[in-house]
């Protein structure tokens, strides 16, 4: 089979870490690739971000439309573009948030988001609620996206920030807040004696499960394919 994760913003560094999260857990018979957009933002931290990063996303999943791609990932944690790509997609489109938010209920009554910036908390409330999940805090660490591979303090600051997410929650699963931090699982885990989620990782592999239960996205109703009509202006270079 196909997978394609979009790294929805045009950072190559993180489409490069998101790549390696997904490729350690994809099976032997999965090709995979990791991709972003060649326009759009740098990272995503904030509704308009989040907004500009959706036709680069669209264009992405378009491609791999004609490329034979079997099942797509969203590799950031606002899952921006998530439904106008199911409309895209004709296999499973799987956004990080929504694949770590379900993986981390299998995992305990109750998880812990550790997130990059305080605005961003909103988002991920607004999907755990979408999603259904028990989420029961949203804990941001202050570390724009782009400084997660710069600062040399992130692991000690996720890990005290889960730890305290942790007690003042009284969750038992950490889910990591961003695509960036998809290489701090592992050690996060360790230091914490608790779950911890990777999104890229979990995604990665929801979508390769689906593909293999023989699942794609309904075209019956609200995933069917968008009603042709005219797009203007620059639009009309991106649009199907
Ligand atoms: N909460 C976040 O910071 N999400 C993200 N911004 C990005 O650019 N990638 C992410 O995963």
């Amino acid at each position: 089979m196909f997978l394609r994760v979009i790294n929805p913003n045009t950072t190559a560094a993180m489409t490069a870490k998101i790549e390696e999260s997904a490729r350690a857990v994809a099976g032997p018979g999965t090709r995979l690739d990791a991709v972003n957009p060649s326009m759009g933002p740098a990272s995503i931290e904030s509704h308009y971000d989040e907004a500009l990063s959706v036709p680069g996303i669209l264009t992405e999943i378009a491609r791999g439309e004609t490329e034979g791609v079997d099942a797509y990932v969203i590799a950031c944690f606002g899952d921006p573009g998530l439904d106008a790509a199911r409309e895209l997609a004709h296999g499973p489109v799987v956004g990080i948030a929504e694949a770590a938010m379900h993986a981390a209920a299998l995992l305990g009554r109750g998880f812990s988001v550790v997130t990059t910036l305080d605005r961003t908390r909103g988002r991920a409330h607004e999907l755990a609620t979408r999603y259904g999940s028990p989420c029961r805090g949203v804990h941001a660490c202050d570390i724009p996206v782009l400084e997660l591979d710069k600062d040399p303090d992130v692991l000690d600051r996720v890990v005290a920030l889960g730890r305290t997410a942790l007690h003042d929650d009284d969750s038992d699963v950490l889910v990591l807040g961003c695509a960036g931090m998809a290489d701090l699982a592992e050690k996060v885990s360790a230091a914490l004696g608790v779950p911890v989620v990777d999104g890229v990782a979990a995604a990665t592999l929801f979508a390769q499960s689906l593909v293999t239960l023989g699942l794609r996205t309904s075209a019956r109703s609200e995933y069917a394919q968008p009603p042709p009509k005219a797009y203007t202006g620059i639009l009309r270079r991106f649009t199907v």
